[in-house]
């Protein structure tokens, strides 16, 4: 016999109120936790946190409690704010064995189905696996391999700008959307509309709304999956229905054509090609098992590309068709261009030097004042400026004598790290590269780099250095042969960029006006040249 807690209301309500109790009960510890708001009865801080810029008010929390590290309680659950990098140091990356797992993740894992996804996935052997097909596959000597498609796509990216340069954004998605595919699956992207860019952004647009664990409330109340969705505040369950297809979509389309590929013999040379022949060759007895790690972590790898370039709509939900206001990292950095033009002259002026006005850039540049363009990027506006939250596998007193709990939910607060002037030095609101800069123009290899963009300790990034390489060719493209500057109004005044981020576990700038043509007619010209060897 079935039973559904829709056929009986109260004893939904008693569940309620005991599970509310014995989670009460179970956190209630007289223990120094770190400092933090007082919380209502049962729900804790769930007020003191805003639905959206989060780590703006965890960084206020931690300036008037004086720390650097504070506790909230969301429902029951216990978060720990790390606002520094000697928090993060002290426990996501000296203690990483302690604090590398996930917490659960009931909307975006069990509800919206990104469990495939390595970044979501717990800690354990299940992680491992497909944690090691990143470490293979994007190591930094691996990652030289797929410098050829990052510099086609630079070259191409160019000529799309100047062809339609209002569209940067659109062009921006493209680019990524070439590299990747092409790198990973073998598969060219076509020039407007590709079907496989389409499927991964309504998926990461699905990531983005639900990786902030919090922004959705049965993440703290798991037991509200079960609740019928005719109640009131259930509409979670809907968008999560409306999602799932498509996340399921993401990893398996575009594996599915190398292996149909594969069979007829037409597969191009690309990470998953050359990994299932090894699988084939192995003669492993669980071919199955690995073939699902690989399609798992190489849907994660085209996700993590992606992120950083792809277009999303705020309100992509409302209206799919128009899914096509971009934001990323090379937003920010067109952002950055166009706010800051004396920044543009002087990096432009530096691609001069190095690279003269006959040829276009290339990764064997070595362009110091670029390389900090593209640290200052990553460090100005974070991508993800919470990282993804990790949580405690046991309890610990390992950072200034305070109790985290086995289980609490632990986020590094990128943002607040990366704005801290002691670390960076002063006016860490302003795009200023010199920060990364010796007196004789070279990097300062005493400064710490701007890795919190990219998460901390055994979950850091995996895909940090290709995206860091690819923001550079794109940007150091773009510089020896565009000027960009503010758009003008009708009546010939400069638009102001509004400087507006979106919030969620993904940020983007949100989309602004520039120009941006051509530097000289050489320039043109080699941009001209560069797309018809590129065909
Ligand atoms: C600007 C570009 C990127 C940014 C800002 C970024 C940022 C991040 C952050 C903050 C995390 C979470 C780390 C943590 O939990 O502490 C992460 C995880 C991850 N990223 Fe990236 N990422 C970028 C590009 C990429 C690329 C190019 C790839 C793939 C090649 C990638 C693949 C992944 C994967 C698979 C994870 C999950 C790692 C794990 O949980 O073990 N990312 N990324």
């Amino acid at each position: 016999m079935s039973f559904s807690l829709s056929q009986s209301p109260g004893l939904a309500l008693a569940s309620c109120v005991l599970y509310f109790t014995i989670r009460l009960f179970c956190t209630w510890r007289r223990k120094p936790l770190p400092p933090g708001p007082r919380g209502l009865p049962l729900i804790g801080n769930v007020f003191d946190v805003p639905k959206a810029r989060e780590w703006l008010a965890f960084a206020e929390m931690g300036r008037k409690y004086g720390s650097d590290i504070i506790s909230l309680n969301l429902a029951g659950d216990t978060v720990i704010v790390l606002n520094s990098l000697a928090a993060t140091d002290a426990l996501l990356d000296e203690r990483s064995a302690t604090f590398s797992d996930r917490p659960v993740f009931t909307m975006l894992n069990d509800l919206v189905g990104f469990h495939w996804h390595t970044g979501f996935m717990r800690y354990g052997p299940r992680w491992k696996a497909h944690r090691k097909v990143f470490i293979q596959q994007f190591q930094p000597s691996e990652v030289l391999l797929h410098r050829p498609a990052e510099l086609q796509a630079a070259r191409v990216l160019l000529g799309r700008l100047l062809d339609s340069p209002s569209k940067f954004e659109r062009h921006f998605r493209h680019m990524a959307g070439m590299v990747i595919l092409s790198t990973v699956y073998g598969i060219d992207i076509q020039p407007e509309d590709d079907p496989h860019v389409k499927i991964a952004e309504k998926a990461l647009h699905a990531m983005a709304s639900t990786g902030n664990r919090g922004s959705f409330l049965v993440d703290s109340l798991p037991f509200l999956q079960y609740v019928p969705d005719f109640f009131p505040g259930t509409g979670f369950q809907k968008l999560a229905r409306e999602w799932r297809k498509i996340v399921a979509a993401m990893p398996q389309v575009p594996f599915d054509y190398v292996k149909r590929s594969r069979a007829a013999g037409t597969a191009r040379s690309s990470i998953a090609s050359r990994v299932l022949d090894d699988i084939e060759e192995s003669r492993d007895s669980d071919q199955e098992g690995q073939e699902e790690v690989l399609r798992n972590a190489l849907g994660a790898a085209y996700g993590g590309y992606l992120q950083f370039c792809v277009t999303l709509l705020h309100d992509v939900v409302a209206d799919p068709a128009g899914a096509d206001t971009t934001v990323s990292a090379l937003g920010t950095f067109m952002l950055a261009m166009t706010i800051y033009p004396e920044v543009m002259r002087k990096a432009q002026a530096a691609v001069d030097a190095v690279v003269g006005s006959g040829r276009l850039p290339d990764f064997q540049d070595n362009i110091p004042y670029i390389d900090a363009v593209v640290r200052e990027v990553l460090r100005w506006h974070p991508v993800t400026p919470l990282a993804i939250p990790h949580a405690a596998t046991e309890d610990s007193y390992a950072y200034k004598g305070y109790y985290i709990p086995a289980g609490a939910v632990v986020v590094g607060n990128s943002w607040a790290i990366l704005q801290d002037e002691e670390t960076f030095g002063p006016n860490t609101d302003q795009f200023i590269p010199e920060r990364w800069l010796t007196e004789d123009g070279k990097i300062n290899s005493a400064m710490r780099e701007p890795s919190a963009a990219f998460g901390f300790g055994r979950r850091i990034c995996p895909g940090r250095d290709m995206a860091q390489w690819s923001i550079w060719i794109c940007a150091v493209s773009i510089l020896a042969t565009f000027d960009i500057t503010k758009a003008l109004d009708e009546n010939g005044v400069p638009i102001e960029p509004s400087g507006h981020y979106s919030s969620g576990l993904l940020c983007y700038p949100v989309p602004h006006e520039c120009d941006i043509f051509p530097r000289s007619e050489a320039a043109r010209a080699l941009i001209r040249d560069a797309q018809v060897n590129a065909c």
